[in-house]
């Protein structure tokens, strides 16, 4: 559903008219910022917008722009007055032509492709060269301008290629900081989000701090670590080998746990302790003998993970080593190395700093963009570090549903909250959302056009109805609030889902061991199993398990057994399924529907995407209308509304 265009957003006709003939104080305003200037160097007059400008507003990132401010901005930067510049210099870079919903499987591997073509033209704007002869206003000139080129740029790629591009950053001004933390730097750590790394890294990036000085190094950090698997950060290690990329994982949330854990315990040894004396019963001490063993057995398999250099979760002692080693040598007594941290909002750059710091010298928050201005922080005598302001790179995007979901747009400030919201109820399967959340998600039969998996909307309906969130009025699910917590769980990874390095497996293959119950918190964890066995008593679990299969691994190859064994303790079985309770279960179940219709998951799919004339990863096995009579059963604690609109 695509929301009514916002009040305040205008077009550049209606801007127009607003201007001429006045619409209140907004437009008072408008035109008072409009100032005449003479400049210096020349001698001209032109006209800009008035800089008595809160600083906060200067530095405001920018990342999509209605059409007349784009217009005023572009006209700002070329420097020219309205009358003198032809419109046919002055291109729209952004428009919302594109559907911003999600893309079919087939429609993806096409856009993809195209993609690839064109990734060597996604650059990050150069500073124009300068030395100490240049005046202050002639290098705000030539960096106006050069931005100006990079913008036109990226518009006729977008334009004469037909491709969507992120809404990258557009104020010069945080670009200009971006280069300043470049220029002091001896070592440019790009940071990015493990459970999307390529999405967030800046290839160009990496060049143009070559660019600036061969002598620069460039660290790929890969941040939220904690959120993957040991498979998973081995797959990518393999990947990034492969690709000749310096990277490192590292995790800023655990290395702040690892710290208070260390103060803590520095407390508690100044406190005297109080010996147990408890005489315990037999049972009791096999069973600690038991959980000591198992534990043991543990810690040899995490050695294991823990002496893999490629995949290791960098400590902060480690990060740091890594950083010295990097220092140039026979530099003036008098530098300082410096250790400059950019990527884009809310990839995590204030918590390492603050991790590398080991205090909270920089502020944390989960609202992308929070950093204004590039801050250095002085980690010792003769290290500094440099925190720029996250900033949006340009990048090709599938959809700006992934944007969403990647953490990078602003979630409070969302109109289309479908695409996104239908990404996450793709991505994670079914009952691990109705476990998590303890509600119960109706879909949409096949024969009535459904496919298996919940839509966006599916989803938000059963959560708004579950909390309580009603519209006004009408008193339907309020979706729209019920998006922000779905999505916001999404980007903070309690939803958590994992892109897999490109040309492996598919996402679904890649997150499997993510949605093993062993995963869960141990309250979702009994929620899940208690739901599962009341869908395996009444019978009726057939069908929702199906959607399950997917994540249960097939026969696999030697290679992908080895890398499995490290993670499932308990090995697998000799039919090739794990024996976690979750998966077997599933299994046991999906073979069981399987068999009775004399076609595997992937036949059937298949099948059912020939009949439809659709891409087979777009099909899903289907709920079936018993299914949902089934399960109602013993559901009854959930709370329910009589405004229901999409029950069967
Ligand atoms: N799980 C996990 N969460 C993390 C980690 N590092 C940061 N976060 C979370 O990610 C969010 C953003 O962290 P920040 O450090 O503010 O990110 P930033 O890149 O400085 O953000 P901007 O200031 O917007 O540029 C916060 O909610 C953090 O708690 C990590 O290693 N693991």
């Amino acid at each position: 559903m695509v929301l009514a265009k916002s009040k305040k957003s205008v077009g550049l006709g209606n801007s127009l008219m607003n201007d001429r003939f006045g619409k209140g104080k907004g437009s008072d305003r408008k035109r008072a910022s409009a100032v005449t200037r003479i400049d210096h160097a020349t001698g001209q007059e032109y006209i800009t917008n008035d800089r008595q400008e809160a600083s906060w507003v200067k530095m405001r990132s920018i990342t999509e722009q209605g059409a007349l401010d784009e217009f005023l901005a572009t006209a700002e930067l070329a420097g020219t007055d309205f009358t003198a510049e032809k419109m046919s210099s002055v291109k729209i870079i952004h428009t919302d032509q594109k559907n911003p919903y999600l893309l079919s499987a087939a429609e993806e591997r096409v856009i993809v492709g195209k993609q690839n073509q064109n990734k060597g033209k996604l650059t990050v704007p150069r500073r124009p060269k300068w030395d100490s002869t240049t005046t202050r206003e002639q290098l705000d000139r030539l960096e106006k301008e050069a931005f100006l080129d990079w913008r036109r740029g990226l518009a006729e790629l977008e334009e004469t290629k037909d491709l969507l591009m992120t809404p990258f950053e557009r104020n010069l001004e945080v670009w200009r900081q971006l280069w300043r933390v470049i220029e002091r730097s001896d070592v440019v750590v790009q940071i990015v989000d493990a459970r999307n790394p390529l999405m967030f890294r800046s290839e160009d990036l990496e060049n143009y701090v070559k660019e600036v000085d061969p002598k620069k190094h460039n660290l790929l950090l890969i941040n939220k670590a904690d959120m993957m698997t040991y498979r998973q950060r081995k797959m990518w290690a393999d990947y990034l080998k492969g690709q000749k990329i310096a990277y490192r994982f590292f995790s800023a949330h655990l290395a702040k746990e690892a710290l208070e854990a260390v103060e803590e315990e520095s407390e508690s040894e100044e406190e005297p302790t109080v010996a147990s004396s408890s005489k315990k019963p037999v049972a009791e001490v096999k069973e600690e003998t038991r959980e000591e063993e198992e534990e043991e057995a543990e810690e040899a398999e995490t050695q294991e993970e823990q002496e893999d250099e490629d995949t290791r979760i960098l400590t902060v002692d480690e990060l740091e080593d890594i950083l010295l080693e990097l220092e140039p040598a026979n530099t003036d007594p008098g530098h300082k190395f410096t250790v400059g941290l950019v990527g884009y909002p809310n990839v995590g750059k204030s918590s390492t700093i603050n991790a590398l710091v080991g205090a909270n010298k920089v502020s944390v928050s989960s609202t992308p963009g929070k950093t204004k201005h590039f801050q250095t922080i002085h980690l010792s005598e003769k290290v500094l570090l440099c925190d720029c302001p996250g900033l949006v790179f340009p990048n090709f995007a599938n959809t700006k549903a992934e944007l969403v979901c990647n953490g990078v747009l602003p979630i409070d400030q969302l109109r289309e909250y479908t695409g996104p919201s239908t990404l996450v109820a793709t991505r994670i399967p079914k009952p691990f959302l109705e476990a998590i959340y303890g509600i119960q998600i109706y879909t949409r039969p096949l024969e009535e056009g459904g496919n298996g998996i919940p839509t966006g909307e599916e989803l938000l309906r059963a959560y708004a109805r579950h909390r309580g969130f009603m519209t006004q009025g009408l008193g339907q699910p309020d979706a729209s609030r019920a998006a922000r917590y779905v999505l916001k769980d999404y980007v903070a990874g309690k939803l958590l889902y994992c892109n897999p390095p490109p040309d492996s497996v598919d996402g679904a293959e890649f997150n499997r061991e993510l949605y093993d119950i062993a995963h869960l918190p141990e309250k979702r964890r009994a929620a899940l199993q208690q739901a599962l066995d009341e869908m395996t008593i009444d019978g009726s679990a057939a069908d929702d398990a199906s959607v399950l299969t997917d994540f249960i691994p097939l026969p696999q190859g030697q290679k992908s057994q080895t890398l499995d064994k490290a993670f499932f303790k308990s090995g697998a079985n000799n039919t090739g399924n794990f024996t976690r309770p979750f998966q077997y279960k599933y299994t046991e179940q999906g073979k069981q529907v399987m068999e009775g219709k004399n076609l595997s998951g992937r036949k059937l799919r298949a099948m059912i995407a020939l009949e439809k004339g659709i891409d087979p990863k777009d099909v899903q096995m289907t709920t079936g209308k018993k299914h949902y009579k089934g399960s109602m059963k013993g559901r009854g604690k959930h709370r329910r509304n009589n405004a229901d609109d999409d029950e069967p």
